[in-house]
């Protein structure tokens, strides 16, 4: 406990000194948020020289990786934040110091069962090759299988970041509430949500087991590709908080003075990076979303028909074909201004509810969309277009969807690492085809043949089942036939009972009023007699019929 009000005033000091109480302004705050600024009186704003979006990026540095991470997040977030914040936490850099080698050793014997990692490895280097906020990596050689001999990297958990990402994350917990209760703009931004989301990709990232999974379908999905390269994972050392992988060997892709010192084809480099994710986005439907620069290598060999290698496989993104087909719908739909397309596309795709006004909903597109044509085709940014998309529907109730906001800042890091490589990059001419191709494929006879191949296996399957089960299907009919049948007739028998029973009912109604007629004329007592005689015996056999 002492640990945690240790942070939180650690955390305070932090944002007070670089005045990031300031962001907002202190007639928003309620006065006992007031109060307790003013009793904080010892930890003045050190930092009002600077911009605020610089003093939170600071602030965000000075506290570690968990809050770097999520300004890194937060950067990615346009439609949330204001353009100069997000622009400054998008130089947020983690220079996390390495913990000790023989720590990580000690973390991987431990990991694997062994007593020495030289059971395994051979050298090991104590040394480590990187370290980042969540991991470190070491490299070694595999001693033993098919592969011995092959350089790996070692990448392990650091041993305390548990304890300290629980910990900050109960306090970004309390945060948000805080400032989604008392900010007047703390509804739409929504801070408890983007902090659950957080605490699932931080999580997602601490397991090694899930990453390895993700590295091992990225590979098989570019297996046959000569666009990009997934090292290999040996699996068998795989643990929680352990992976061991293939080296590679690049050259970091914002390196970009030694790829044209190499020769390498910028232009062709830069045009495969959207064909590799378009192919990852539309073909598998399986995307690497944490394609920062530093994750991203090209090979030292065949400059002039460059190729990616890829690492660290922590966040990847999904999308259904529903999605995909209105993405792709959205994009050449914006392409050829028909903004009643996309206005449509939104409604019918479910992403904004159906009793939005979608005149109004065009209309609110056409103003921020057309001036982005008043920019050459080639210096578009699909990127950004899908950011004004989403804030433009946001207005009109679209629900956030996560994996949309995944792949808007993938493509938000391609388009940026594509221009880096080759500033002239016509994004849409690349893609262009490779949409046109896929909603191709998505309709006509394409599509059905697809549909078909798809379903082949399941009919092939099933074929050879299929006399037994038309047989039972037919015996089955045949006696709910038989039962019905049966059902039908006693039916009947038993309307034909009723009707008798009225008829009986009837009869005994007639029969006593008969009888009292006679009797109230003073009728001779033997017709009386007779009369009240017949009315009994209709009654009785009455009686008879309904009990049998
Ligand atoms: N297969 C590999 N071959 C060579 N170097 C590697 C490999 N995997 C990782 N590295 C090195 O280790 C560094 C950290 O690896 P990785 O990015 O996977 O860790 P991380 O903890 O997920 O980092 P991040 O903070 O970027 O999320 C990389 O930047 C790279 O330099």
């Amino acid at each position: 406990m002492s640990q945690r009000i240790r942070r939180v005033y650690q955390i305070t000091r932090t944002f007070l000194s670089y005045g990031l109480d300031e962001i907002v302004p202190t007639r928003w705050l309620p006065w006992s948020l007031r109060i307790a600024r003013y009793g904080l009186f010892w930890m003045p704003n050190r930092h009002k020289d600077k911009s605020p979006g610089e003093r939170l990026r600071l602030a965000l540095e000075s506290l570690g990786p968990v809050w770097i991470k999520l300004g890194q997040m937060l950067s990615t977030r346009r439609d949330l934040l204001p353009p100069d914040i997000a622009n400054e936490l998008a130089k947020l850099q983690d220079q996390v110091k390495a913990f000790p080698g023989e720590q990580a050793q000690q973390l991987i014997e431990e990991a694997l069962g062994i007593d020495n990692v030289a059971e395994i490895f051979d050298d090991f280097s104590v040394r480590p090759l990187a370290s980042a906020s969540i991991a470190q990596v070491h490299t070694a050689k595999l001693k033993h299988g098919a592969d011995a001999g092959t350089d790996v990297v070692i990448k392990v958990i650091r041993p305390d970041i548990r304890a300290v990402i629980d910990a900050d994350l109960s306090l970004m917990e309390t945060l948000a509430r805080v400032l989604a209760r008392h900010l007047p703009d703390g509804r739409r931004l929504k801070p408890e949500e983007v902090v659950k989301e957080y605490r699932k990709t931080l999580l997602d990232e601490l397991d090694l087991l899930r990453e390895a999974g993700n590295a091992i379908q990225l590979r098989r999905n570019f297996e046959q590709s000569p666009l990009l390269y997934i090292p290999k994972v040996y699996s068998d050392y795989g643990r929680h908080n352990v992976m061991v992988m293939e080296r590679i060997d690049g050259i970091p892709v914002s390196d970009v003075d030694t790829l044209n010192a190499l020769g390498v084809d910028m232009k062709l480099l830069a045009e495969r990076g959207v064909e590799v994710f378009f192919t990852q986005v539309f073909r598998d439907s399986f995307f690497h979303a944490d394609m920062h620069p530093g994750n991203i290598f090209v090979s030292r060999e065949n400059p002039h028909d460059p190729s990616y290698l890829g690492i660290d496989f922590g966040i990847v993104g999904t999308l259904n074909r529903d999605d995909k087909r209105y993405l792709v719908e959205n994009f050449l739909a914006f392409f050829n201004r028909d903004y009643r397309k996309v206005a449509e596309l939104h409604v019918d795709s479910g992403w904004v509810p159906a009793h939005i006004n979608v005149e109004d909903f065009e209309s609110a597109i056409r103003t921020v969309c057309e001036p982005i044509f008043n920019k050459p085709l080639a210096e578009i940014s699909f990127g950004h277009v899908l950011v004004h998309l989403f804030n433009t529907a946001r207005r009109f109730e679209m629900e956030v969807q996560p994996q949309l906001v995944l792949l808007q800042k993938t493509l938000l890091y391609v388009e940026g690492l594509g221009r880096t490589l080759y500033p002239q990059l016509d994004l849409w001419k690349t893609a262009k085809p490779f949409l046109e191709r896929w909603m191709q494929e998505q309709l006509g006879w394409r599509a059905v043949v697809r549909s078909v191949k798809e379903n082949a296996p399941f009919w092939g399957e099933k074929l050879p089942e299929m006399p037994n089960l038309l047989y039972d299907a037919l015996r089955n009919h045949r006696g709910r036939m038989e039962q019905q049948q049966q059902l039908l007739t006693e039916i009947r028998n038993n309307q034909r009972q009723q009707l008798r029973t009225m008829g009986l009912a009837i009869l005994s109604g007639a029969m006593l009023l008969s009888t009292t007629i006679l009797y109230v004329m003073h009728q001779p007592v033997w017709l009386v007699a007779s009369a009240a005689a017949a009315t009994v015996l209709c009654g009785i056999g009455m009686w008879c019929r309904t009990k049998a």
